[in-house]
């Protein structure tokens, strides 16, 4: 399991740490872990040219002494002090290490005029191979000042390593509200934060790296699924199983408009982990459904219920039928308007931003800017399981507890890949998984397929079904 602690809890743990260790000891652990990060970056260390942006705080400081870690490996370091109280000591190290510090041009006097200005009084910036961005850590507030705004202006195009967080992120909500580093390499330490996970502040992250600095840490609120985490929640049939111990999934979804709807639905659901799918939508679309898939049955009991796309007043029936057995249900599409109605039941709901944002009463972008805080209020309105899809879909509980799904490719964006995930979802929860472990270890592997299908070219929907038993192989062999 991946973890993302809030800023206050990484701050307990580091207080704690710190008591037991020798002045300054994580810093420079910290700060040889970036170093080493930053190297591996660039490839070689002679001949490359670094640039260190320094804020006032530690965040500048951990970029100082990596600084000077990387100048003594023969490292071009130059450092621009974008504060005046930058850390003095930090300073002293990098210059007795060979590094050198920029004289910073007068943006402060002159915040609004263009980056053009200043760029001539950064000698030779074209020849910087990578910016570290020391401005801030965890400790800054979102948004960055002119000096930085500007700074990151005139070094725009050459490629950024940010320690710990990019600068101006909302370390803890994932959001972006004003101007921020866009980083190509995120370097954190002692565990993630949520920014790193939730967009849209994780696109400005790049890849993260993450450095061990010993810290001891209580449960993390955010968390995302790893491959094994997914393949040890899978169920396995035991030796003695029979379809129905298995569980029995049932779909309604589909219409004679949208007759894919329903394939696509059975395609997820048919995944293999459950015994049996029933299919109980719409009769114009019994014909296709069992020409893809001839192992499925008609209504009957079932231990989970996927209720999806439909016309309106046919997803209405559809919620109301499904509430009425007393099993799990997951909801998405059309249905999600009738979704006050399972309240009670184990439910999950699959909105995407705009369905989201309908169900709220607010606007899709603020969704959009705002995707942890959106699903935690619709989990707790709903008292229900919520998955926002997205680049990053956030699956959360209604206790606010969420996880994060960091599988998946952007050629996952195409008509039907969530009629696939709703059946397999619902394939899930009638194999026994709670509503939590289902939506998010079913968005694990949804976009694991995805991704496995989409090294042979773009995909659509159904070859996202067609890679589910590739992936679900790969895991159960674990
Ligand atoms: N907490 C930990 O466990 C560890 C922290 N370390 C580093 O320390 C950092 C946190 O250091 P600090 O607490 O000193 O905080 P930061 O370095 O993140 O920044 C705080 C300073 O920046 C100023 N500031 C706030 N918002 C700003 C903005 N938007 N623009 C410009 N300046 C702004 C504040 O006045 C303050 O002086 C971490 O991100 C990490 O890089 C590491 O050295 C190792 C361990
Ligand atoms: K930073």
């Amino acid at each position: 399991m991946l973890h993302a602690h809030t800023v206050e809890q990484v701050r307990a743990a580091e207080a704690d740490l710190l008591a037991r260790l020798p002045e300054g000891a994580l810093m420079q652990r910290a700060a040889a872990g970036l170093a080493y990060a930053v190297l591996d970056f660039l490839g070689t260390a002679y001949g490359r040219r670094v640039l260190l942006l320094v804020g006032s705080g530690d965040n500048g400081g951990d970029a100082l002494y990596a600084g000077a870690l990387l100048a003594r490996r023969g490292v071009q370091v130059e450092a621009w002090l974008l504060s005046d109280a930058a850390r003095a000591a930090g300073v002293d190290a990098l210059r007795a290490a060979g590094g050198t510090v920029l004289a910073s041009p007068p943006i402060g006097q002159r915040p609004h005029a263009p980056a053009s200005e200043f760029r001539g009084l950064v000698p030779n910036r074209a020849t910087f191979d990578v910016v570290v961005d020391g401005i801030v850590g965890i400790g800054g507030r979102p948004g960055l000042r002119p000096e930085a705004t500007k700074a990151l202006e005139m070094l725009a195009g050459i490629p950024v390593v940010a320690v710990d967080t990019p600068s101006g992120v909302d370390v803890d909500t994932g959001e972006t509200d004003g101007p921020h580093v866009v980083a190509d390499l995120t370097v954190t330490f002692g565990t993630h934060k949520t920014c790193h996970l939730v967009d849209p502040a994780a696109r400005a992250c790049g890849a993260v790296h993450l450095v061990d600095i010993g810290l001891d840490l209580p449960d993390a609120p955010v968390e995302a699924l790893q491959a094994a985490d997914v393949a040890a929640l899978l169920p396995r049939p035991a030796a003695d199983a029979h379809k129905y111990t298995r569980g029995v999934v049932g779909v309604r979804a589909g219409s004679a408009t949208y007759p894919g709807a329903a394939v696509l639905s059975v395609s997820g659901a048919a995944c293999g982990l459950a015994g049996m799918v029933r299919y109980d939508g719409d009769p114009a679309a019994l014909d296709q459904v069992r020409a893809a898939h001839p192992e499925v049955v008609g209504p009957g009991r079932v231990q989970a219920w996927v209720v999806g796309s439909g016309s309106d007043a046919g997803a209405e029936d559809a919620v109301r039928r499904s509430v009425a057995d007393d099993v799990p249900l997951l909801i998405d599409a059309d249905a999600l308007a009738f979704a006050d109605l399972a309240r009670g039941r184990a439910t999950v709901l699959t909105p995407h931003a705009g369905e989201l944002a309908r169900l709220l009463d607010v606007e899709r972008a603020q969704v959009e800017a705002r995707m942890l805080e959106h699903a935690r209020l619709a989990a707790r309105r709903y008292d229900a399981v919520v998955l926002l899809k997205g680049r990053h879909t956030v699956v959360a509980r209604p206790d606010g507890q969420v996880r994060v799904t960091t599988t998946g490719t952007p050629w996952l964006a195409t008509a039907g890949a969530g009629d696939v995930l709703g059946g397999l979802v619902g394939a899930l929860l009638a194999a026994g998984l709670d509503p939590f472990d289902a939506a998010s270890a079913g968005s694990w592997l949804h976009g694991a397929a995805a991704t496995l299908a989409a090294q042979d070219g773009p995909i659509v929907a159904s070859d996202v079904a067609a890679a589910l038993p590739v992936v679900l192989g790969s895991l159960v062999g674990t």
